[in-house]
């Protein structure tokens, strides 16, 4: 090994023993079971469910109770039990008002603390000392270190626990402790989560989500569609912008621009009553079932701005499609086709007659030419979303923990397809005269995203080209996180025939029931077929029509999360979400959720089922991990400098 590099190695192992010691920790480490990812997809904006999931670790705690409480416990305490780790202060709350004699409330809270304690020793055991150690919350490290790392046995019989309990509850300090040991359960449970893509749109709070996942110990993100147009729209974008506008304005999100993110848009409101004051059904909120008493004045204005921006949108569609041949979309660029004295237009040889026409802010000359006001509206829109810091913050981070795809432990993630022809080949896309398909498709956009950010950093304008690809990404036939032949935007607010509603997927997703298309996508990935995995997000699993999440004899899997309200019906059931521990991997399947208020009250999970993937024949080790293989690494490196301490090379520095 190279000199200097041992050298900067000595800095931090300055002594043989040091070395030594090193190394034992790191062969331990190897030795210790996996720790737990967790894969969820498609949240949507479904903050409260998203957190349930979060903290049940898709019904890893709920199994570690019933492994440990099968005998002492039944299934109605076991709920109460896990609904104390999910949520302690609300469920101490509860218990409160329901216990209004000191002594059983006492008594409460000595039960509920011994079991915690033993739960949090279940779920550090897989750890080492000093990994549970910096998990610890500084205020009681020192109680909870004594308490987790005794054997339990002696103490029990000693009455040690009981004593050091009943002093937490004497000095009053039981809900801070309970709050403290909870969160540390679900921490340790949880070692890594992926989140495959499609935190944005639909539902109300992205925000909150991006918050938590910025707070949360370990995690990354493959990017979906949806968040993609939020990146891009951040990145001055003005067709994403356009996009998010319509779509927030259409599932009532308004909040999150105007709120959370301190974009104030009232300028695009007085632009669409005026320019919208009647505007058609079709663009008419989808509301959730909490809101669907809106009054009709507040609903009808919603439409007012989903129509005004969609307008604007398929003029910078139209511009964006004409100006870049290479996209392949010049079907799509629909106000370029209308006949304006007909009311309808033509498409592959069938003539559609358009439900409305309503076209006020559309010149027929220049169809895709923006009005003055229009202009003025996008001008100041994008001046909004360069403004706000808050979105700048989460689209960093998005970039610092997000990528296109991922390989992690030998399985491949991502949100969207590889596209596919029908004979399963992968499709080229072709642009500037380059093509591109499979892992270079992936490789070629996540370049793209990253010089557009970069240029953005830097003050820059995004070139055409720049803009061009971003867009395609959430709407092209061959990007990796959309894969259908079209968005059918423009047919379902202006045509009523369905037919033309249809957005045909790519063979992908029929193909990917085949085990031969999986193993070709994992070998052009560089991974070996026959351990992979793929984890796919973004198509709502239709249970109901008998469709499965396991794919190809359980090599792909499909976790769209189904947390989205509005998506609920195509489903039947909300959604499935994935865990790969040390026994393997399992797939829990989720039934809606109804609200924490509701999660707490009930105590339940609401994990119906959870079917396993595969189970290896022995415990999956750190040593077999990508983790693991870095540590073997270094320990080969600290080999090294033990060598150059022996000979002499290096002189050990005591201190
Ligand atoms: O139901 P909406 O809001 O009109 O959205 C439908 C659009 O969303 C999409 O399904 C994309 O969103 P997803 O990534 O969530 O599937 C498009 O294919 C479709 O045109
Ligand atoms: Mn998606």
């Amino acid at each position: 090994m190279d000199i200097k590099y041992l050298d900067l190695l000595a800095k931090e192992f300055p002594t043989k023993k040091s070395v030594i010691t090193e190394v034992i920790n790191l062969n331990a480490i190897l030795a210790l079971p996996k720790g737990t990812e967790h894969f969820i997809s498609d949240v949507h904006g479904e903050f409260e469910a998203f957190q349930h999931i979060l903290k049940n670790g898709s019904g890893r705690i709920r199994q570690k109770i019933a492994y440990l409480y099968h005998d002492e416990l039944d299934s109605t305490e076991q709920n109460s039990l896990a609904t104390l780790i999910y949520y302690p202060q609300e469920k101490i709350n509860l218990t409160k008002d329901l216990i209004d004699n000191d002594e059983k409330l006492n008594d409460w809270y000595q039960k509920q603390l011994i079991r915690l304690v033993t739960v949090a020793q279940e779920v550090s055991s897989k750890y080492t000392r000093s990994k549970v150690r910096k998990a610890i919350p500084q205020e009681y490290s020192y109680v909870i270190e004594e308490l987790l790392f005794t054997p339990s046995r002696q103490k029990q019989m000693s009455g040690y626990y009981n004593n050091v309990i009943e002093t937490i509850v004497t000095l009053g300090i039981a809900d801070d402790f309970i709050v403290e040991m909870s969160c540390l359960i679900q921490r340790l449970t949880i070692d890594h989560l992926h989140l495959v893509g499609d935190i944005y749109d639909r539902g109300p709070e992205p925000d909150k989500i991006i918050d938590s996942l910025m707070s949360y110990h370990s995690v990354d993100i493959q990017w979906g569609n949806h968040d993609v147009l939020w990146m891009a729209a951040a990145l001055g974008s003005t067709v994403c912008q356009a996009n998010v506008l319509r779509i927030s304005s259409r599932y009532n999100n308004l909040d999150i621009i105007e709120k959370q993110y301190g974009m104030s848009i009232r300028f695009l409101v007085d632009f669409a009553n005026k320019t919208y004051p009647n505007p058609h059904e079709s663009f008419w909120p989808k509301l959730a079932d909490e809101d669907s008493d809106m009054p009709h004045e507040k609903q009808r204005e919603l439409a007012s701005i989903q129509q005004a921006m969609a307008m604007i949108q398929f003029k910078l569609e139209g511009q964006i499609i004409e100006k870049q041949p290479d996209l392949n979309m010049s079907e799509r660029s629909h106000f370029s086709k209308i006949d304006f004295n007909l009311y309808n237009y033509v498409h592959n040889g069938r003539t559609f007659q358009l439900n409305q026409q309503d076209f006020l802010s559309v010149n027929p000359k220049n169809p895709l030419t923006l009005t003055e006001e229009e202009s003025k509206v996008v001008r100041n829109l994008s001046e909004l979303f360069s403004l706000s810091d808050k979105l700048r913050k989460h689209v960093d981070y998005l970039f610092s923990v997000g990528s296109m795809y991922l390989v992690y432990n030998g399985n491949l993630l991502y949100h969207g397809c590889i596209p596919l022809d029908s004979k399963g080949e992968f499709k080229e896309f072709k642009f500037n005269d380059e093509s591109y398909s499979g892992k270079e498709l992936f490789d070629f956009f996540e370049t793209v995203l990253r010089e557009s950010y970069q240029a953005y950093s830097n003050g820059c304008k995004l070139s055409d080209d720049q803009l061009a690809l971003l867009w395609y990404l959430w709407t092209g036939e061959l990007s990796p996180l959309f894969g259908k032949d079209k968005m059918t935007t423009f047919e379902r607010y202006f045509i009523q025939d369905k037919e033309s509603h249809v957005e045909v997927k790519n063979p992908y997703y029929f193909l990917r029931e085949e085990e031969e298309t999986c193993d070709n996508i994992l070998i052009n990935f560089g991974l070996n077929p026959d351990t992979a995995h793929i984890i796919n997000g973004h198509t709502p699993v239709k249970e109901v029509k008998g469709e499965s999440p396991i794919k190809s004899d359980g090599k792909l899997l499909v976790i769209d999360g189904g947390f989205s309200k509005p998506y609920q019906s195509t489903t039947g059931i909300a959604g499935y979400t994935l865990l790969f521990n040390s026994y393997g991997m399992e797939i829990a399947v989720h039934q809606a959720f109804s609200g924490s208020d509701e999660a707490i009250s009930k105590g339940q999970d609401l994990i119906s089922v959870k079917r396993d993937i595969y189970q290896p024949s022995n415990r999956i080790l750190v040593s077999q991990t990508d983790i693991g293989r870095s540590l073997q690494e270094q320990i080969s490196d600290l080999l090294d400098l033990k060598t150059a301490y022996d000979q002499g090379i290096l002189q050990e520095k005591s201190n």
